[in-house]
């Protein structure tokens, strides 16, 4: 059966005019969401995992400008089949339609997302009342039943509590409720668990892959922590300095990783059996988007750095109909070239685990 796009985005490209120069956050990025998939995007710091999300949602900040591309949105309105492109949207209109409503976030934080002053049923409440024109009665009865989805007990005495009244953990729950109301299409998590201890991380992670299932909806999981991926996604994408270098399925991302930083990112991987100290990182630091990049933009830290690297972009090479990676290497005239001996070998101790969710 042929899989539902949700969201498209394509040959997106957006700089921010800053005091210092032009920033070039997204260059040039292409990303498909089908129905009921989750997909990770991954990355260090400042590769722009955020902008490229903030760009989905119509938050950005202002001092950007949206240089090409566009955000085809394809949702259901009743019976019709709606496709719109979201950069064409005003901010009022992606307030009043689409966010929130139809796609929903939550963030790193969730004590920056709720409101101190407001209990926590009246936060769930709220956006029926604002995009579903649900009475009074027929919000609460549903902020009950959303509650219970994200696992809080006694759901009627917690609609009167306040977010401090709550534990970290709870009160992420209830952001998540708050992100469900309106039934979006798109859920956006943005490192959700990041600010919550590690046994309440897991919980988060297993409680948003049940909904996701549950209720069917498309995730994108922002992280930079490729053990929290394994856990939540079907498919990931790896971005660096502004594009997508990788994309395949978890299990060809993990397994069968091509791109050297993508080899990187996965040697840098804490794991359990790994002693202290021994952690590789990645050598160098993400380039300064304020310059201008020439070549493959990992090339001045990759160790496997063909000469053409240094002068010419590489377009995306084809591995499978879903994995996607883009380095020279993957020319035909390229030498061949194997990941790091060290990185072999986690990978055949990742095979045998296998714990990937089901
Ligand atoms: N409003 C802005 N003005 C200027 N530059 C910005 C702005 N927002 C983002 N950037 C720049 O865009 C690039 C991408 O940033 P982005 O926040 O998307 O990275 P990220 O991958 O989400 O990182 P992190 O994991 O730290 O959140 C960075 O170089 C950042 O400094």
């Amino acid at each position: 059966m042929e899989k539902e796009v949700v969201l498209q985005i394509e040959n997106l490209s957006i700089t921010f005019e800053t005091s210092s120069g032009q920033v070039k956050a997204i260059r040039g990025v292409d990303f498909t969401l089908y129905k009921g998939d989750t997909v990770a995007i991954v990355g260090e710091s400042g590769s722009g995992k955020s902008v490229t999300v903030k760009a989905i949602m119509g938050i950005l900040s202002g001092n950007e400008t949206v240089n090409s591309g566009s955000i085809a949105f394809t949702y259901r309105r009743g019976e019709e089949v709606v496709h719109e492109d979201l950069l064409m949207l005003s901010k009022k209109e992606m307030r009043r339609r689409i966010n929130g409503k139809r796609i929903a976030m939550v963030f790193q934080d969730p004590m920056t997302s709720l409101n101190p002053t407001m209990s926590i049923g009246a936060q769930v409440m709220e956006g029926m009342t604002y995009h579903l024109k649900m009475t009074k009665g027929e919000a609460r009865a549903r902020a009950i039943e959303l509650l219970e989805l994200v696992g809080i007990s006694e759901p009627e005495k917690r609609m009167k509590n306040y977010p401090h009244q709550l534990s970290g953990g709870m009160r992420q729950r209830v952001v998540i409720a708050i992100a469900l109301a309106c039934n979006p299409e798109v859920l956006i998590c943005d490192e959700p668990t990041t600010a919550l201890d590690v046994t309440i991380q897991a919980k988060i992670l297993e409680l948003i892959r049940d909904i996701q299932k549950k209720l069917g909806i498309s995730v994108i999981y922002i992280t930079h922590d490729l053990g929290v991926v394994a856990k939540v996604a079907d498919y990931v994408a790896v971005m660096y300095a502004g594009k997508f270098v990788e994309k395949g399925t978890t299990e060809e991302i993990f397994y069968d990783p091509r791109h050297p930083y993508t080899w990187g990112l996965l040697s840098a991987m804490p794991s359990m059996d790994q002693a202290e100290g021994e952690l590789y990182t990645i050598p160098g630091s993400p380039p300064n988007l304020l310059n201008p990049v020439t070549g493959d933009a990992f090339a001045v830290r990759n160790n496997y750095a063909l000469n053409i690297d240094h002068r010419m972009e590489p377009p995306m090479f084809k591995i499978t109909d879903t994995h996607y990676a883009s380095t020279w290497l993957l020319h035909e005239k390229a030498p061949r070239v194997e990941m790091p001996l060290q990185l072999k070998q986690r990978i055949e101790a990742m095979k045998k685990e296998a714990n990937f969710h089901g």
